[in-house]
């Protein structure tokens, strides 16, 4: 593996995704292995991991992906974007994730969708176990779930799929770090992945600095590769970008 500084910070062509992606993953936000990694400064919100739900999981190399997350956050929840609270105006600068002293873009931003198959339903986020693991008795009124529509957001994301060799784990977890800060957790919010290529094979480290500081490089892997117009969803990414790529997926109703 490349040393941290002669990493490449652009993975792939500027033509978009190759198959076999985009791969995709849903699921409701689970605990980690309470390790702390926001005192690290990256926190992961882990889906189960199931190949009955997820069949691509089952063969897929562990190691490090990248692509978007969408996230259906409750109404209480301080980063949930709602139209009525003036949601399509970028909060800070046209392209957030432009370098501050950027020169401006000569295109004017388009407006911010905020992603509304808004769901009501879920501020209590029943479970979404698979279709198959439902009794008669517990299956979801198919009228109420009509009206119960999800408030995606959708968020640039790296991470982890694997063993995690430095803790030597024995089960295997994915583990998604959003690239963006909230103010409050999401335990149990329902989550949808567009993996959409992958960085790098997992490693153990020296130290916990190593690890840390290799993630930082995957981070800035993720944000770079994901900025280009055709790898930046026409659907809208809740910070306020907005490209050419099919992202409907993300953001569509059951
Ligand atoms: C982008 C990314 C890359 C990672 N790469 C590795 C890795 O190469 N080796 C490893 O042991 N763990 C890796 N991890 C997993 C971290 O070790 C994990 O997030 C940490 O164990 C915190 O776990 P927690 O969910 O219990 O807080 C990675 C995590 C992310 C988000
Ligand atoms: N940028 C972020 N990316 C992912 N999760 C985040 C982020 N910010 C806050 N969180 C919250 O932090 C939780 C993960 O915290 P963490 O310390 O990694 O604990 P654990 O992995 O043990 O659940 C996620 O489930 C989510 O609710």
């Amino acid at each position: 593996m490349a040393a941290v500084e002669d990493r490449p910070r652009i993975l792939y062509s500027d033509s978009g995704p190759e198959p076999p992606y985009p791969l995709r993953m849903e699921g409701v936000v689970i605990s980690g292995f309470g390790r702390g990694s926001k005192e690290l400064g990256i926190p992961t919100a882990n889906l189960p991991v199931d190949a009955v739900a997820t069949p691509w999981i089952a063969t897929a190399k562990s190691g490090v992906y990248f692509g978007y997350a969408s996230v259906a956050l409750p109404s209480s929840h301080p980063d949930r974007q709602d139209d009525a609270a003036g949601a399509n105006e970028p909060r800070h600068r046209s392209n957030p994730r432009a370098p501050a002293d950027a020169p401006p873009s000569s295109h004017p931003p388009p407006p911010r969708t905020t992603i509304t198959s808004v769901s009501t339903s879920s501020e209590t986020f029943p479970s979404l176990s698979s279709p198959s693991s439902l009794t008669s008795q517990e299956a979801p009124n198919p009228t109420a779930a009509t009206l119960q529509k999800k408030h995606w957001q959708i968020y640039p994301m790296v991470m982890s799929i694997g063993y995690n060799p430095f803790y030597k784990n024995s089960v295997r977890s994915a583990e998604v770090h959003i690239l963006h800060k909230f103010g409050a957790d999401f335990y149990d919010a329902p989550m949808r992945l567009l993996i959409l290529g992958f960085v790098r094979e997992e490693r153990d480290y020296a130290s916990l600095d190593a690890l840390v500081a290799d993630i930082n490089v995957d981070c800035d892997v993720a944000r770079q590769s994901l900025a280009r117009p055709a790898w930046t969803p026409r659907e809208g990414t809740a910070d306020g970008s907005r490209g050419e790529f099919d992202g409907s997926w993300l953001v569509r109703d059951e």
